[in-house]
């Protein structure tokens, strides 16, 4: 039975309708299957958004052995992840090489690659990852990666929680309280349940440590369409409501369960759900917000802040790449580098097809 996306055929999913959901969304090899029979038949896909495209590239060469896609709002931080992944999974570029950000021609979004990983910028708020997911999840169907795993490691609001707590997501709601990704599609508002993986979400939870010195803890998200008035911040532009209207909101929040509010969790959660992709979205708390509205930290505590998810997310590419027998086996295979900078724009400039 199609999943309407009301709370209960949310939570009561039998294991046959997610054998059938399983057929619709993966090939017997785990490669990625499209819910959208018209790309089948279209002679070229361009991946307009990050400068790929099915004809122009190679994408099973290029990206037939990713198994971990992590996105989150920067390019910095999405570079950053990458060189710290490339140094955890002891990947070792060849002598006078560097990364690359093969969508750097996009102007749109950065993206990396490092083995099986792939460390891709989104931009902010639900339209912006929204389309790179569909352009990401199409990669991973041209591509034919199997399984592939999606990651989102980003930054939040933190309900009751010390600022630079990792909030590991299980559920995301939206402002009213819906667990549904809900945007008109011809005219008619189509909703789509926003689910995650929860034993993805347990695995992680697992490989926190004691020895961390900040807390890690699970619970639910909201999703705001907006950094201010959206998540009831009395500092924007424009305020209509009280202090003590923003009080009274959080406060329910914090006593329905939900830990953070950012902004992206909602696509990111039934999107990759409705492709049968497993996902997990990592967030740290910038601030805690029952105490403020102003992310006022200094930079370097904030830059310190955001390692903190991307150690949890590498720790477990770490043990999976383990358990495979695969932590060792990179040798300069797999990822996407240039030889200099100069060189790079070069080439770069020299196979575009499209800007
Ligand atoms: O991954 P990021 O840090 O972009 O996540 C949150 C949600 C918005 O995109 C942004 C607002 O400051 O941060
Ligand atoms: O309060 C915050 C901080 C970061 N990102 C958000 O969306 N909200």
């Amino acid at each position: 039975m199609a999943n309407c996306g009301c709370k209960d055929h949310i939570n009561n999913n039998t294991e046959k309708e997610n054998e059938a959901s399983d057929s619709l969304t993966r090939y017997p090899d785990g490669s990625v299957k499209l819910r959208n029979p018209h790309i089948q038949l279209m002679d070229q896909d361009i991946l307009y958004h990050i400068a790929l495209g099915s004809e122009s590239h190679d994408l099973i060469e290029m990206f037939g052995d990713v198994k971990f896609v992590c996105m989150g709002g920067t390019p910095k931080r999405m570079e950053t992840f990458a060189h710290y992944i490339m140094e955890e999974i002891g990947y070792k570029l060849p002598t006078g090489t560097t990364l690359m950000d093969i969508s750097q021609y996009s102007y749109r979004y950065s993206m990396y690659k490092v083995g099986p990983v792939i460390s891709v910028s989104h931009g902010m708020g639900v339209a912006s990852i929204g389309i790179l997911l569909h352009e990401m999840i199409k990669l991973m169907y041209h591509a034919k990666a199997k399984e592939p795993i999606f990651i989102r490691i980003g930054t939040c609001g933190g309900l009751d929680l010390e600022p630079g707590t990792v909030v590991i997501s299980d559920s995301v709601v939206d402002g009213l309280g819906n667990s549904f990704y809900s945007m008109p599609i011809l005219g008619k508002i189509v909703k789509r349940p926003a689910i995650l993986d929860k034993k993805l979400a347990r695995e992680l939870k697992a490989l926190a440590s004691v020895d961390d010195p900040y807390d890690t803890t699970v619970g639910t998200t909201m999703c705001a369409e907006d950094f201010y008035e959206g998540q009831g911040r009395i500092d924007g532009a424009f305020c209509d409501f009280t202090e003590t209207d923003k009080m009274q909101y959080l406060e329910d929040l914090v006593k329905k369960g939900v830990k953070n509010i950012e902004m992206e969790s909602l696509p990111f959660s039934a999107l990759t759900h409705l492709a049968g992709i497993r996902a997990a979205i990592v967030c740290v708390t910038f601030l805690n917000r029952l105490k403020g509205d102003q992310v006022a930290a200094p930079k370097e505590v904030m830059n310190e802040y955001q390692e903190r998810p991307q150690k949890l997310v590498a720790r477990y590419i770490k043990k999976y790449l383990q358990s495979k027998g695969r932590l060792s086996s990179f040798d300069g295979h797999g990822s996407i580098a240039v030889k200099s900078p100069r060189r790079f724009k070069l080439v770069q400039q020299e196979s575009q097809t499209f800007e």
